[in-house]
């Protein structure tokens, strides 16, 4: 912006040395003077309001993209810059001119924040190949988006369109892949049918480009769409002792932006990092108080449990029916906490009664506490934790022999424990789910999936579908967990292999060994005690 001279005839009369004359009819002004008197005049206002116009949308700017990095942000990392920015305020406050020169610099940083970016997009802006590939993606949606015989003068999409004005956000990954995209689609495109969204969304995965995935978010009030794509879950991360809260228990990691907080990790290699976890939290006040694990075999539901198992033993006590019977929880057995590990049916079977008379008896022992204005005594309020691995092949057993299905065994626990702290977690693959009994689907609303599965698995386990595409590569370990009726979080459980397991990595292995309790003398069972 051109800032003029201020023009003669605008020094005031006082100012000059020469007195002031009556005007003659000599002596008068052009009538051409006067007329560029008010351009410049006017000239002058404008750029002082183009100035302030900038400065305003900079202001804009600024605070919107403030409020998305607080959105971002985990709560414990925003403490550590808000101190820093009041040091910085203080230090500015303290220097000579500092609050001038403040003003100076945040007036300039809003006016450079504030600047027309439809400039940059014809220059700084995408490069030639990114506005190539937005205008591809743009023809790619017309036939999908396009009304026939519109009547609008001006769709936003037609044949001989402009990807600018359907797109409003956009931005390339340094590998020059489209990494975030926000558009809007016409009002008639139905936004509440879900097949009409999966098409569109099978159509922007493919254009912007397969083998990642994709994080949709649909803004029905708005018409927009955004699509950000999202990077693999870290699979580095092994068995180790969580910072948690007693009664949290980490169910693996996810994306950053979707859960509160962030707990240190050791990775693979030692390297450590902060990651977001899945925290699911039992007891007496949680609303999902048990959990169901499904998958394919071998998608990692044993790790799962293997992985709560050895979190649970930090404060409470554990007991595991092994359905599966491959010895995968040999290693627990006889150590401190850990009632029992039982593969076989008879085994399960007494085990699961005592869970049932131990689930009644803390509760009656909780009533009288209460009845005498009493806590209730220690062995009630300590964690018990009951485990169970392919229920389904059990229950097989249990039929073929004219048994009693260990599950009916879960009822008591599963209605009742929350409130005296016992928590039943089932894991089981999809062929299995169908023998599930209703009591098990009614009462674990803690739900995991892992492995390979369509939305329509996931959403059958979990109540809804992801809002992420499946990843090209599933690790094992890998899916999607929901508590309740919270989002469907994208899920990597913590590598807890069995250390028996000679195939298993070493470092792995032993960081499962190091958070085992002690051996106890007398190994076996100990319930029923
Ligand atoms: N989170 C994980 N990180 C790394 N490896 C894993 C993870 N989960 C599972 N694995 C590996 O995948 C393999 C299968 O895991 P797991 O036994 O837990 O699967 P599963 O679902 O219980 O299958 P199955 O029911 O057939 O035993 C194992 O070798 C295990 O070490």
């Amino acid at each position: 912006m051109a800032w003029r001279p201020f023009p003669r005839t605008l020094t005031p009369q006082h100012a000059s040395p020469t007195p002031p004359t009556h005007p003659t009819p000599s002596a008068a002004a052009p009538p051409g003077r006067g007329r560029d008197l008010v351009r410049t005049a006017t000239g002058r206002t404008l750029d002082v309001l183009r100035l302030l116009v900038v400065v305003a949308r900079g202001l804009g700017r600024t605070v919107s993209a403030v409020r998305r990095w607080w959105e971002r942000t985990p709560r414990e990392r925003r403490g550590p810059v808000l101190i820093a920015i009041v040091a910085c305020l203080l230090i500015l406050w303290l220097t000579p001119y500092g609050p001038l020169i403040g003003a100076v610099a945040l007036a300039g940083a809003l006016a450079w924040q504030g600047r027309d970016r439809s400039a940059d997009a014809a220059d700084g802006g995408p490069g030639e190949a990114e506005r190539a590939r937005l205008q591809t993606l743009y023809e790619a949606l017309v036939p999908f988006l396009a009304l026939a015989g519109d009547p609008r003068p001006q769709p936003l999409y037609a044949h001989d369109g402009d990807w600018r004005r359907a797109f409003t956000d956009f931005a390339f990954a340094e590998d020059g892949r489209l990494a975030h995209l926000t558009l809007r689609y016409p009002p008639h495109f139905g936004d509440g049918d879900p097949e009409s969204r999966a098409r569109l969304q099978r159509l922007l995965c493919a254009r912007a480009g397969r083998g990642r995935e994709y994080r949709f978010a649909w803004n029905e009030e708005a018409g927009e769409l955004t699509l950000t794509a999202l990077p693999p879950l870290p699979t580095g991360v092994y068995a180790q002792r969580f910072v948690t809260a007693p009664g949290e228990t980490v169910l693996g990691f996810t994306d950053l932006h979707t859960v509160q907080r962030t707990v240190p990790v050791i990775e693979d290699g030692g390297g450590r990092r902060d990651l977001p976890p899945v925290v699911w939290r039992t007891g007496p006040r949680s609303a999902e108080p048990h959990l169901l694990a499904l998958g394919r075999p071998g998608a990692g539901t044993t790790t799962l449990l293997r992985s709560i198992a050895l979190q649970a033993l930090r404060h409470g006590e554990v007991l595991i029916v092994d359905g599966g019977g491959a010895g995968e929880y040999a290693f627990l057995a006889g150590r401190g906490r850990v009632l029992a590990v039982e593969p076989t049916l008879a085994g399960a079977l007494s085990s699961l009664e005592w869970v049932t008379r131990e689930t009644e008896r803390r509760l009656l022992a909780a009533n009288r506490a209460r009845q005498t204005g009493r806590d209730a005594p220690e062995d009630v309020c300590r964690p018990l934790w009951v485990l169970v691995d392919r229920p389904s092949v059990l229950g097989h057993l249990a039929r073929s022999e004219g048994q009693r299905d260990p599950q009916d065994l879960l009822q008591v626990p599963l209605r009742y424990g929350r409130a005296v702290r016992v928590t039943v977690a089932i894991a089981d693959q999809f062929e299995g789910a169908e023998s599930l009994i209703g009591a098990v689907r009614a009462h674990t609303r803690a739900r995991v999936v892992l492995g390979p599965a369509t939305p329509d698995q996931v959403r059958e386990v979990l109540g809804e579908a992801p809002a992420t595409t499946p990843p090209p590569q599933v690790p094992p370990g890998r899916g999607y967990a929901r508590l309740g009726t919270g989002p469907v979080h994208r899920l990597q459980v913590p590598a807890t292999p069995n250390p028996y397991d000679e195939e298993a990595a070493e470092p792995q292995r032993r960081a499962v060994m190091e958070l085992l309790t002690e051996p106890m003398a007398g190994a076996g069972r100990r319930v029923g005690r």
